[in-house]
């Protein structure tokens, strides 16, 4: 479902003496439906880069990146647009969004612009607002005075409004407390055996246990080794 195929990345610093930073060299992975990987790896070894990259946020030097079917690093904007639209969701750590648009219409969003009715995805919302304990009267106000954790958990019922088959997860449970941390360590093993292949960043370790099937060490994929 997520296939890096020799993938390198290098950074070049044009405002800084062009100096290069060669952060993946022949990077691999492949994760089937159903599956969660961790990305593992001491900091600087490009976890962050590889999930943008997945992502279509920073350009790929060489290899190939598919995602189900689909070579990212050859696809058009409007490709990269329904791949994220109706394949590929991605929990980032922190929630950019509009500012005055409602918490519940920021959820129901994604699901919408995936082809649900308004009706259909705001249902959903509620749902996940509801597990996720962000109190209702917090919808129907914008989630940018929010709390961290608050944030974090808009985010989390945003990304999986709709059922993705893939999914990228930047540390889902950094800010949250015990209660919705297993409530969202419960989503991720729903969503993996209703076949969603994930890809995740977790600081959190005792976290990325109960959810990742396998923690692949890219510190073996620099240019060092
Ligand atoms: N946009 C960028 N421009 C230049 N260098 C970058 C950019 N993004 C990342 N890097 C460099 O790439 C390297 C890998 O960064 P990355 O954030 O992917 O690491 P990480 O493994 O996610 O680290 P951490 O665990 O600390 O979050 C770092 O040396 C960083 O300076």
């Amino acid at each position: 479902m997520i296939e890096v195929l020799n993938v390198s990345k290098t950074f070049t610093l044009y405002n800084q003496q062009q100096a290069r930073i060669e952060v993946l060299k022949d990077a691999n992975l492949n994760v089937m439906p159903g599956e969660c990987v961790a990305l593992a790896g001491v900091s600087g070894s490009g976890k962050s880069t590889l999930m943008r990259m997945i992502y279509g946020n920073y350009l790929t030097n060489e290899g190939r990146i598919i995602i189900d079917g689909t070579d990212i690093t050859e696809a058009n904007a409007h490709q990269m647009m329904s791949i994220r639209r109706h394949t590929l969701g991605y929990v980032s750590q922190f929630l950019r969004v509009l500012p005055r648009v409602p918490t519940l219409k920021v959820v129901a969003e994604p699901m919408i612009a995936a082809g649900a009715s308004e009706q259909a995805a705001h249902q959903r919302a509620k749902e996940l607002l509801t597990r996720l304990r962000i109190p209702e009267h917090l919808w129907s106000l914008s989630p940018l005075t929010f709390s961290g954790g608050e944030q974090q958990r808009v985010n989390i019922a945003r990304s999986f409004c709709q059922p993705y088959p893939a999914l990228l997860l930047d540390e889902p449970t950094a800010s949250l407390d015990g209660a919705n941390r297993d409530t969202v360590i419960s989503m991720i093993n729903e969503a993996k055996a209703n076949g969603a292949a994930m890809i995740g960043i977790f600081h959190d370790i005792e976290a990325r246990d109960r959810v990742a099937d396998r923690v692949v060490d890219l510190s073996n994929f620099t240019a060092e080794h």
